[in-house]
Formats: C-alpha cells, sequence, structure tokens
C-alpha cells in the first residue's frame, strides 16, 4: 500500500519585491519543491510588491509593522520594547498559523528577529531558514550587495555570493545550507554584480528550502 506524502507548509516573510518569493511560488506549483505548499506569506512593508505576488498566487498574506500595529505607541521612546512586542506577536502569527507551517522562509526579510522571536520557533520545532547575498561572515546584514562591491573596487576581495542559512538571533551567522560563490571580476559594474547574485538568489533559495524540508524530522 503506498503512504501519500503530507504536504509541506511553508510560510514566507518578505520585505518587498517578492522576486524570491516568486521563485518559491514556481517551484512548489512546478514540483521542484515537492509536496509543498506555501500557506502564509507576511510582510512588514504595506507596499511591498510580494503581497500582490502572493495575492495572484492565491496565497493568504498579513502585513505586520511595528510602527502601524501600535508597537511603537505602545512602548513610546523603548524601541527595544517596541521590537520585543512586535516579534512576540510575530512568532504568535506564525506558531497559530492555519495550516502549521513546517517551515519558515526569510525571502528578502528586512527586520532583525530578536532572540525571543528565534526562541519561541524552535520551542515550536519551526526551523527558520534566511536569503543573504553574501558568503558566510563576509558582509552580515544589510546592504550586503553594496558593500561587496566597494571591498571589491577597494581591491579587499576577488569575490562575493549567496547564501543560504538557518536562522539564529546573531545576524546572518547560522548554520549555512547552500552557499554559491559569484566572481566579482566578471561584472563590469555594481549592476551587473547585482543582476548576477538575483540570478543565484532565485536558484538557491529553492535548493535551500529543498534541503531544509528534506532534514525535518
Ligand atoms: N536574528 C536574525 N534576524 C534576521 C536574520 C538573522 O540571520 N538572524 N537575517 C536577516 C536578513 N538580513 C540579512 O540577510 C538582514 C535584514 C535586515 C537587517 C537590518 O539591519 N535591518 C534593520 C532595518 C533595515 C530596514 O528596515 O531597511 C533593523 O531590523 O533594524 C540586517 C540583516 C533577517 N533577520
Ligand atoms: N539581508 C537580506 C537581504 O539583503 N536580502 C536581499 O533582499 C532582496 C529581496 O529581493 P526580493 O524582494 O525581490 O525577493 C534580495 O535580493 C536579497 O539580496
Amino acid at each position: 500500500m503506498t503512504t501519500m506524502k503530507r504536504e509541506h507548509n511553508i510560510l514566507v516573510l518578505i520585505s518587498g519585491n517578492g522576486t524570491n518569493l516568486q521563485a518559491l511560488i514556481d517551484a512548489c506549483a512546478a514540483g521542484t519543491i515537492p509536496h509543498a505548499k506555501i500557506v502564509k506569506v507576511i510582510s512588514n512593508k504595506k507596499d511591498a510588491y510580494g503581497l500582490t505576488r502572493a495575492k495572484d498566487a492565491g496565497i493568504e498574506t498579513t502585513y505586520h509593522n511595528l510602527i502601524a500595529g501600535g508597537y511603537t505607541k505602545k512602548y513610546p521612546g523603548d524601541r527595544e520594547k517596541a521590537r520585543e512586542g512586535y516579534d512576540v506577536d510575530l512568532a504568535k502569527l506564525i506558531t497559530t498559523n492555519e495550516p502549521k507551517p513546517d517551515l519558515v522562509v526569510c525571502a528578502g526579510w528586512m527586520h532583525i528577529l530578536s532572540p525571543s522571536f528565534v526562541d519561541a520557533l524552535q520551542a515550536a520545532r519551526l526551523p527558520i531558514i534566511n536569503l543573504h547575498p553574501a558568503l558566510p561572515g563576509q558582509f552580515d546584514g544589510a546592504n550586503a550587495i553594496q558593500r561587496a562591491w566597494t571591498a571589491y573596487k577597494d581591491g579587499q576581495i576577488t569575490k562575493t555570493g549567496v547564501m543560504i542559512h538557518y536562522v539564529i538571533s546573531e545576524v546572518d551567522r547560522g548554520q549555512p545550507i547552500v552557499t554559491e560563490e559569484i566572481s566579482c571580476e566578471e561584472c563590469a559594474d555594481e549592476d551587473a554584480l547585482e543582476a548576477k547574485i538575483h540570478a543565484v538568489e532565485w536558484r538557491i533559495i529553492v535548493q535551500g528550502a529543498v534541503k531544509a524540508l528534506s532534514s525535518l524530522p
């Protein structure tokens, strides 16, 4: 008797255009990510075009914002408490989502997640992976592409890359799942490097999701 494989549920966090979300949507539809479905997209930016991409694909969306959600008003002058409250509610949004997600993917999610968030998802046995446009330990944080190009022009590096890694409290320091190097020397300018990085991103975010799902207990 053949046992049907349960579909894995993916929840995606975005902040922008959503081209990496689109790569995941297309990969689920094509079966490149086998037996998987994106069940929710959450954005911290109301005008994120990724929300449109999700709606066009029939995926439920939620807008969750630090200011619009009243967190900075609730904790006036205490940005850390406001972020903490925001993150605790974000974790609740994710862990109580129906259907229950099996994997959270940060696909251009531009908000540093607090330890209370990371701990809450770990307690729920819910892995988080992140797309980062640099190699492990190279340019942690925001604006990695711009920083890589500057470092290359200053003669400090000859290559950069893209990685998918598990998310821990320390930003961009979680265990890498997939990495791919990119030679800066083959790029005429920063725009060419950015275009090459994005093309690699759209491929390895799918590979990273497949690997993370295949590692689930
Ligand atoms: N605890 C973790 N949180 C996040 C991780 C992580 O590995 N651990 N990865 C990031 C994604 N990211 C790089 O890959 C990243 C995104 C944003 C920032 C940042 O400085 N954000 C600022 C706000 C910037 C803005 O709004 O434009 C902030 O949060 O104050 C750094 C790294 C996702 N989170
Ligand atoms: N530190 C994380 C980071 O910088 N992520 C960057 O956000 C973009 C999202 O694009 P998208 O919204 O089109 O997927 C990606 O290109 C990625 O380089």
